[in-house]
């Protein structure tokens, strides 16, 4: 088999079977909705409980034969429409020099968070290389795929990474991260932009290995209002868009349609449609058709979303009719189903089976 390298270098890639999700995002309509789930891949699914049994989790991250197999897990059990790489939004801090640890019950936990005083210790030089294995697990699960589906690449936002970085973990108020912004403005802005800066080069890294589409989480974006998110998330948030569009083109690489999910920022979505994002993620607290006459300023913008991930709970005729009053208020034209934050550990296997097929038994 040819390197990684000589893959990338080729592009030979398998030729895509289904394309709703670019469908959609064309403007075009699919035969039938597409859906996927973020965490798709997680551990609500007993396969890969099993693997971690075996495996530390970022082990599983930097090792692209391991990514791709668990990327791979929940497209075979499901009829789902797209991929999405394994791999976390804190393997940038990582490769930015500081330690990430992944807690059983705790989640992540960088033992050694940043102080205002170590922006200058931060490596940026190498990081992405440092990060190559995301690619190269990218590159891999593209052959694997043999173009059932799009591959997913992702990274976070600048302001979500920067929460994790100062806060040292998940927190519930930010309080730490927020202070920054408060009290150490100017630094805050240091730190964006060298996040910035290094998750343009990721992203593209991602396009060129083989991503087909990509998502940028603000999964902390709840944690701050209107005025806080126009000063420190938009900008950093436009630039990322602008610089992936012009440095593909740099490399004669056609555009990869992004995703922006800033979870808990409705009140922004009017911003957000502005920003040059092919798509927008929903999160379940907003209705879907504020959402929709939020974002009207831009015809051409597709929504993704937004159930919530606790409807997975409820018995499976119930879960259909959310669906269906879910896709009923979204319209079927420039949508793609998801849910509104990530699936959660405890969710229902079959369920997700109901969720899936409930969209793609809904009449377009
Ligand atoms: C905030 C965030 C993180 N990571 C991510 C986000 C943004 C999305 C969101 O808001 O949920 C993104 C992420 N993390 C993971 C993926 C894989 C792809 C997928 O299937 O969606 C993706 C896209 C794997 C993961 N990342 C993590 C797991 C579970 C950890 C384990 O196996 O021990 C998985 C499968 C751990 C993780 N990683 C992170 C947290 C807070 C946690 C612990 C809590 C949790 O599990 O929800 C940081």
């Amino acid at each position: 088999m040819a390197s990684t390298t000589e893959l990338i270098a080729s592009r030979n890639f398998p030729t895509l079977k289904n394309d709703r999700i670019l469908k959609v995002i064309r403007g075009e309509l699919p035969d039938k909705l597409p859906v996927w789930i973020m965490r798709q891949a997680g551990r609500y699914l007993p396969e890969f409980q099993d693997f971690r049994k075996k495996h530390d989790f970022f082990k599983i991250c930097q090792s692209p034969s391991l990514a791709c197999e668990v990327t791979l897990l929940p497209i075979r059990r499901y009829d789902l429409d797209a991929a999405i790489i394994f791999s976390d939004i804190l393997v940038i801090p990582q490769a930015l020099g500081m330690e990430v640890k992944m807690e059983p019950g705790l989640g992540p936990v960088l033992p050694h968070p940043l102080t205002v005083d170590g922006i200058p210790d931060l490596k940026v030089d190498g990081a992405i290389q440092r990060l190559k294995y995301v690619g190269e697990a990218i590159t891999l699960t593209r052959h694997k795929l043999e173009g059932k589906v799009p591959l997913f690449g992702f990274s976070g936002a600048p302001w979500t990474l920067m929460g994790y970085m100062i806060e040292g973990g998940g927190s519930k108020t930010l309080s730490k991260a927020k202070k920054w912004l408060y009290a150490h403005s100017k630094e805050s802005h240091q730190l964006l932009e060298l996040l910035t800066d290094v998750i343009i080069d990721y992203l593209v890294m991602q396009g060129e290995a083989g991503a087909q589409i990509l998502q940028v989480f603000d999964s902390s974006a709840e944690y701050l209002n209107r005025g806080l998110y126009r000063e420190f998330a938009l900008p950093y948030l436009k630039r990322i868009r602008e610089q992936v569009r012009l440095k593909l083109a740099d490399k004669n690489l056609e555009n990869i349609p992004m995703v922006l999910f800033a979870k808990g920022a409705g009140f922004s979505l009017r911003d957000q449609a502005q920003l040059g994002y092919e798509v927008l993620g929903i999160d379940w607290t907003t209705d879907p058709a504020e959402a929709r006459e939020a974002v009207s300023c831009n015809k051409n913008i597709v929504l993704q979303g937004n159930l919530d991930p606790c409807a997975l709970y409820a018995p499976p005729a119930a879960l259909k009719n959310y669906t269906n009053t879910m896709i009923k208020q979204f319209g079927t034209k420039n949508y793609i189903v998801n849910l509104g934050h990530g699936i959660y550990p405890d969710a229902n296997v079959d369920n997700v089976e109901v969720f899936v097929n409930a969209v793609h038994e809904y009449p377009i």
